[in-house]
């Protein structure tokens, strides 16, 4: 899935395991690096062991004090990102991932590095709805955001016949049971949720060319999630399976 991805979109596709070689940088390469609950601005600084602290004041008594200066607080007020991001969607999505360790939604899919952002993503598309394409919410690159991978899509997109589920799973979401946050099936759901809606997307274009550049990832997913609201409420025919329940804060 992910290969089809990079491969026919050369990279420009943020979630699932693509992801864009122009939004590489350094603050991509350090994320990697960063444990959840430490922010990727904070210093590292690591317990030195006993010996290692006997070995530092021992070499400190023939050396002058050393004056750290503090580093200053990070600049994450959010104007500042939208305008460093220069109308870049992507740009401002690695951005919002980079400050904020709770937007910083990635995992691990069969030994590869899996970089979801759903909430960095919605982010950028309200600010991109709300301002209605012009102002703080200009993008440049909209189309390089993905669906927002969470529960409410993919359980519409399996109401509409475009995903099926193997027994196992089906069962597992039957029982309204937890499949924990990380869980193969978990990131399977999501990662096949955005490569369903890019062909949608491809479909629509297909059948409409004028609609290249118009029809987009989040306008489909915007569309499939109150989709999904008003079939929770039993207008139009409910929904097949209950949708996953998977306890996380990256949703
Ligand atoms: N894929 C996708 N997920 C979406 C939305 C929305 C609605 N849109 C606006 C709402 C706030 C932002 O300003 C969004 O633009 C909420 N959610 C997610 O559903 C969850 C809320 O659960 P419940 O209320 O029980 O359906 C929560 O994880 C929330 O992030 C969407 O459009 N697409």
């Amino acid at each position: 899935m992910a290969d089809s991805l990079n491969d026919t979109h050369d990279g420009e596709i943020l979630g699932g395991i693509a992801r864009p070689a122009d939004l590489e940088g350094p603050g991509a390469t350090q994320l990697g690096e960063v444990p959840e609950h430490q922010s990727a601005l904070e210093t590292h600084t690591h317990l030195a062991s006993e010996s290692e602290s006997e070995h530092v004041s021992q070499e400190q008594a023939h050396l002058s004090p050393i004056k750290t200066k503090p580093s200053p607080p990070p600049d994450s007020s959010i104007v500042r990102l939208i305008e460093q991001a220069d109308h870049s969607a992507g740009k401002l999505v690695n951005l919002l991932a980079q400050h904020f360790p709770c937007f910083r939604d990635e995992t691990r899919f069969d030994g590869r590095k899996v970089h979801f952002l759903k909430r960095a993503q919605i982010f950028v598309a309200d600010l991109w709805a709300a301002f209605n394409g012009t102002g703080y919410g200009a993008f440049d690159n909209i189309e390089c955001l993905t669906m927002f991978a969470d529960y409410r899509v993919p359980q519409m997109l399996h109401t509409l016949g475009v995903l099926s589920y193997s027994p196992p799973l089906l069962y597992r979401l039957r029982d309204q049971k937890e499949i924990p946050s990380g869980h193969s099936w978990e990131v399977q759901l999501r990662g096949c949720s955005i490569w369903a809606v890019e062909l949608i997307r491809r479909e629509i274009v297909r059948q409409h060319p004028e609609a290249e550049g118009v029809v987009n990832a989040v306008l489909i997913d915007f569309f499939l999630y109150d989709l999904a609201k008003e079939r929770e409420r039993g207008v139009g025919g409910g929904l097949e399976v209950p949708h996953h329940r998977t306890r996380s804060i990256w949703y």
